[in-house]
């Protein structure tokens, strides 16, 4: 049996950043033939970033991802890397239309070129829109191992190229990927991989991108599965990595086998029958042990967060430290994701303000170390009162707004990135003053239902204590009821359910898109389902002027739930 040793590379690039992101593909291409690689993979999309959403309209940026390509492939021929075989992500446009595209590069020039099959049109994928599906499957031959080469939603479908892969009689298909984070997507991943692997009756490897983009975020989780089933290594999530390992592959047939399929013609590329065996095995295959629920879903906030402030070129955030419970969390993530020094926690106490909200907050920053600042409302408010004569909502609203001002006279004054706090179960319902606490760039909860916030910030405290550092989130932020503070002795109980009781409704309605009757039959109280589904259907106009936020649910607020604002629609006939 041929053994290749193949690397996949789990990376991070950015949308747009052709020169950057190449460099990235050139470096890591390094690293590949440093450590022995024949082969090389790097996710779907890689030079141009994903989803570059409508610049694919754009004949410059195809004509840049292009040229891109070529530099890469001749940058690596004269760096010395031309021998190592690199399979990259790119966008390209032929007389059809705009391709999901992936090339081959060998010896200095672009060798073979595969096209997107299956492309994904739900949830947050709108590929229908940019690109034209291919009809060919590129089948490599290297080292005498035939290779079928996949973009990512193909192995999400049946009787697709896996298929026509296995006709082909294929040792190996790779899987170039950028597939987001949702929670539980890396059990589906593994059963899928394995599905297909057996379906193309060939190892398959799968290498998925890592980093974030805008609301999403990848999380990397790379692996390579047997026909069999059997898992062979597998990468860490949310973290750039390099797997590489040494594979004994079925030879092929010296004449590859005439492929008879309605739906894809297979393309043959011979690159070579024989490869330079390395003096030394690779290093035994990992298998990245999985982490918790709340593990990831943290890794996953901090990510996004991150690489939202890193990509936008953002050095600092800032944020309202009002002592409860969203704040504190959205605190400790960016803490997390930047470190403390460039974390600027401001609290902002009213009349209205409780002594515990002071004390939590200043106890917040004690522990994080974050840069703490106060700037009391109350004479800007009062400022307001004494031009304008306001009375009830509008006076309550008017504290939330006084501090979105003060948070965008920070920003504009000291270049930081305004953080908003809001967490799923709050945006769901409309639970937030526009253009007050809603006030910010970016919102690292966004898709974190209320109850959600309480279990991660009562993990990361836990996890805090396994390592011996003082856990971030105050236990009295954790432990009393949530308020907003507007009026004296506000609690969110007074205008909604228990988040207990709420969050399985807007489970089922946001996310399971589940309608009155269905939740009614599931057992929750009918009159407390429409009151929910009501607020809920009333705050699309909030929604729709929402800050971006890292999704790590099926169903995000955003791009993977679009409704009209005007809609006389109502479950149920309310
Ligand atoms: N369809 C539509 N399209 C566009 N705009 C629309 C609209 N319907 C209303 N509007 C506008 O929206 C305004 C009403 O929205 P808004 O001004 O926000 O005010 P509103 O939603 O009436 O009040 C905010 C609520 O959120 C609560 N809150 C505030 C702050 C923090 C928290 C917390 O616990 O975190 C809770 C607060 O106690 C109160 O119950 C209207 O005056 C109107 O201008
Ligand atoms: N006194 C305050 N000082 C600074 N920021 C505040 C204050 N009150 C509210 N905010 C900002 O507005 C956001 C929403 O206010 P809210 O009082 O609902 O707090 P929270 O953090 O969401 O906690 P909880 O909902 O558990 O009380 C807060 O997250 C915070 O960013
Ligand atoms: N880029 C893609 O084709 C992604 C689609 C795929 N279903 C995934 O989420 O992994």
């Amino acid at each position: 049996m041929p053994r290749l040793r193949l690397a996949l590379a789990q990376i991070d690039p950015t949308v747009g950043d052709l020169p950057g992101n190449a460099a990235l593909v050139h470096g890591w291409t390094a690293k590949a033939a440093g450590a022995g690689a024949h082969l090389v993979a790097f996710p779907e999309m890689m030079l141009t970033g994903y989803p570059v959403e409508d610049l694919v309209f754009r004949e410059s940026f195809v004509a840049a991802s292009k040229r891109a390509v070529d530099d890469l492939a001749a940058r690596l021929q004269d760096d010395g890397l031309g021998e190592t075989v690199v399979i990259v992500g790119y966008l390209d446009a032929d007389t059809v239309g705009p391709r999901n595209a992936l090339a081959v590069l060998h010896r200095g020039t672009q060798i073979a070129t595969y096209f997107k099959h299956h492309l994904p049109n739900y949830g947050v994928f709108d590929e229908d829109r940019y690109f034209e599906p291919g009809d060919t499957l590129t089948v490599l031959r290297v080292g005498g191992v035939d290779i079928a080469l996949t973009i990512c939603e193909d192995l999400w479908q049946e009787g697709g190229p896996f298929a026509v892969a296995a006709d082909a009689g294929v040792g190996l298909v790779v899987n170039i990927n950028g597939s987001p984070y949702e929670l539980n997507k890396d059990d589906t991943r593994l059963a899928l991989v394995a599905r297909r692997a057996a379906e193309a009756h060939a190892t398959t490897a799968y290498v998925n991108m890592v980093g974030a983009q805008d609301e999403l975020v990848f999380d990397g989780d790379s692996m390579v599965v047997r026909p069999d089933g059997s898992l062979v290594a597998r990468a860490p999530q949310f973290a750039e990595h390099l797997m590489v390992l040494d594979l004994d592959l079925p030879a092929a047939e010296p004449v590859p086998p005439v492929v008879d399929h309605a739906e894809m013609r297979v393309v043959n590329v011979f690159v070579s029958d024989s490869v330079p065996a390395n003096e030394q095995p690779a290093p035994p295959p990992e298998i990245a042990a999985r982490v918790t629920d709340e593990a990831e879903i943290w890794q996953a906030l901090v990510l996004g967060l991150r690489d939202y402030v890193r990509k936008n070129g953002f050095r600092s955030v800032t944020l309202g430290l009002s002592g409860g419970i969203d704040s504190a969390v959205v605190a400790a993530i960016a803490c997390d994701a930047i470190g403390p020094a460039a974390v600027v926690g401001v609290s902002m106490p009213s009349g209205h303000s409780s002594d515990h909200s002071r004390d939590d907050a200043a106890d917040l920053a004690r522990r994080t170390g974050l840069d703490y600042r106060t700037e009391p409302i109350q004479p800007m408010v009062d400022g307001f009162l004494a031009n304008m004569a306001l009375s009830g909502i509008a006076v309550e609203n008017l504290q939330a707004r006084v501090r979105g001002v003060i948070l965008m006279a920070l920003s504009n004054q000291e270049g930081h990135l305004v953080l908003t706090t809001g967490n799923k179960s709050e945006l769901a319902v409309g639970y937030s003053t526009l253009y007050g606490d809603s006030v910010g760039g970016f919102n690292p909860i966004k898709d974190v239902p209320k109850t959600l916030v309480w279990r991660l910030a009562k993990w990361r405290n836990e996890e805090a204590r396994r390592r011996g550092d003082t856990p971030p989130i105050p236990e009295n932020s954790i432990a009393k009821p949530p308020s907003a503070e507007l009026r004296p002795g506000q609690l969110d109980t007074d205008s909604l359910p228990d988040y207990e009781v709420l969050d399985p409704i807007l489970a089922g309605y946001v996310d399971g898109d589940l309608g009155r009757d269905d939740l009614v039959a599931a057992g929750y109280d009918a009159a407390l389902v429409d009151r929910t589904l009501r607020m809920v259907d009333l705050a699309e106009y909030k929604r729709r002027q929402s800050a971006p936020g890292t999704k790590i649910s099926i169903k995000a607020f955003g791009r993977d739930r679009r409704l009209p604002i005007t809609n006389r629609f109502r479950e149920g006939g309310m």
